[in-house]
């Protein structure tokens, strides 16, 4: 065995299914994880000490390529005057304004310590602030494992939820509403029915957990015109495209102003921060201020808010994102010629630092057609590529992702290298 096989078998003999968090069990392209042991820029080295080029990049936050020396430093810097205090600290005030600066639909914002948090706080201050209980959800879209958003579509239009995962009570999922993504029309029956027992909706507008899902212009329209008419709140979980595909956040490339964001992986710069925030009247009614509780022991923490600010610094950098669209379309663009060439159905997508890889004739534009997708060639391609020393997500139904460490000579290697997977899958 080697070492990977070997921490594997050790992990799973105290860790359910070895592992932190499912998706890193290789559960759904089979095999062993990779044990990361060292990374550094674009690459990771595994236990055995094989070096990969990374496109998971922690699931999005190592945007500036891993162990980027400023980030480090300020952690390092940071870590000498305290680890966490449980009292208000200087560098929240400087986040949050920095946040505010940079996503003008955030008026206030609050710093919590994981995607999770920020979106179960955000579906909770939005019941509080409409008095309604009604949410609606996308089918495909994950916004973390709090309870009421653990949920599958109804067999019907209008019939609300069930639990998706085991240990969901039913009536904790009866007022979520699963729809399908880019469906204007069903969007429209939805709140002409119950528009005004609607608080929420909560939406990835850019998806990257169905893979890459691109919105349409008139989803988008919808959603916003719809909430705004029903007095329902427009919620953007931005965890995973917040300052990765631009530094404006997806909000900023569609022109739409949400009642309220979720921010996660990138703003914490691979230390545990995340935070929700919006409209400063939304956000009033958030305790201590008002009557919807929240809270959080390591909420703004010294260090990961260290990291988020070194990590909001550089991506301010001129040119930052255009770099980066430019090398992730790059290798999009590459994958897709080095499928075309082998005659292979295989195509992609990106924006800004993500990208989308599907074994379809053509770029899905929603959960049923990604499902639709040959997930075994797509295993077998992982698994060719993994052997070619390249890292994609262990799963056809995530995104992918590019830091700015990602050379142009690496994007060239990793085409090459699908050249050589395609032709064994
Ligand atoms: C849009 C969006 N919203 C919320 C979350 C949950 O964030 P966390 O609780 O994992 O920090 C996520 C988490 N994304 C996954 C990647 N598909 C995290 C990886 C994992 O679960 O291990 C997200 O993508």
């Amino acid at each position: 065995m080697n070492r990977n096989e070997t921490l594997f078998d050790r992990a799973k003999a105290h860790i359910p299914g070895g592992v932190n968090s499912p998706v890193r069990a290789f559960g759904s392209v089979g095999g062993t994880p990779r044990f990361v042991s060292r990374a550094q820029g674009a690459y990771f080295w595994d236990a055995d000490d094989k070096r990969y080029i990374d496109y998971i990049g922690s699931w999005g936050p190592a945007i500036l390529g891993h162990a980027r020396k400023e980030v480090i430093d300020a952690v390092k810097a940071a870590a000498d005057f305290g680890l966490s205090f449980g009292a208000p600290t200087e560098g929240e005030i400087t986040i949050a304004e920095e946040i505010c600066k940079l996503v003008p639909s955030i008026e206030q914002v609050r710093l919590v310590s994981s995607g999770t948090e920020a979106t179960m706080s955000a579906i909770r201050l939005a019941r509080g602030f409409t008095g309604r209980d009604a949410i609606v959800k996308f089918e495909g879209c994950y916004h973390g494992h709090s309870d009421s958003l653990l949920v599958k579509a109804g067999s019907g239009l209008l019939t609300f939820g069930n639990p998706s995962s085991a240990g969901v009570p039913a009536d904790f999922t009866r007022h979520t509403l699963v729809l399908e993504y880019n469906n204007v029309e069903q969007l429209e029956t939805t709140f002409a029915e119950i528009g005004d027992s609607i608080a929420c909706v909560i939406l990835e507008p850019i998806a990257g957990n169905m893979n890459l899902i691109k919105p349409s212009a008139e989803f988008l329209a919808a959603l916003r015109g719809l909430t705004e008419k029903h007095g329902a709140l427009l919620i953007y979980d931005e965890v995973m495209t917040g300052f990765r595909v631009a530094l404006s956040c997806a909000q900023g490339l569609h022109g739409i102003k949400p009642d309220l964001t979720t921010l996660g992986k990138v703003v914490g710069g691979g230390m545990p921060l995340a935070a929700f925030g919006g409209r400063a009247d939304v956000m009033g009614k958030i305790a201590p201020l008002g009557p919807v509780y929240q809270a959080g022991t390591l909420s703004g923490n010294p260090l990961a808010v260290a990291a988020g600010l070194a990590t909001l610094k550089l991506v301010q950098e001129p040119g930052f994102y255009e770099t980066l669209s430019a090398r992730t379309a790059k290798l999009a663009e590459g994958l897709a010629a080095a499928a075309r060439e082998a005659g292979v159905a295989m195509c992609t997508d990106s924006v800004g630092g993500m990208f989308g890889v599907y074994f379809s004739e053509s770029v899905p534009t929603g959960y049923a057609a990604v499902t639709a997708s040959d997930r075994e060639r797509f295993n077998r391609f992982f698994h060719a590529m993994l052997a070619e020393g390249v890292y994609l997500a262990p799963s056809a139904y995530e995104a992918g992702f590019v830091s700015i460490a990602h050379s142009e000579d690496d994007i060239a290697l990793t085409i090459a290298a699908a050249r050589r997977a395609l032709a064994r899958v």
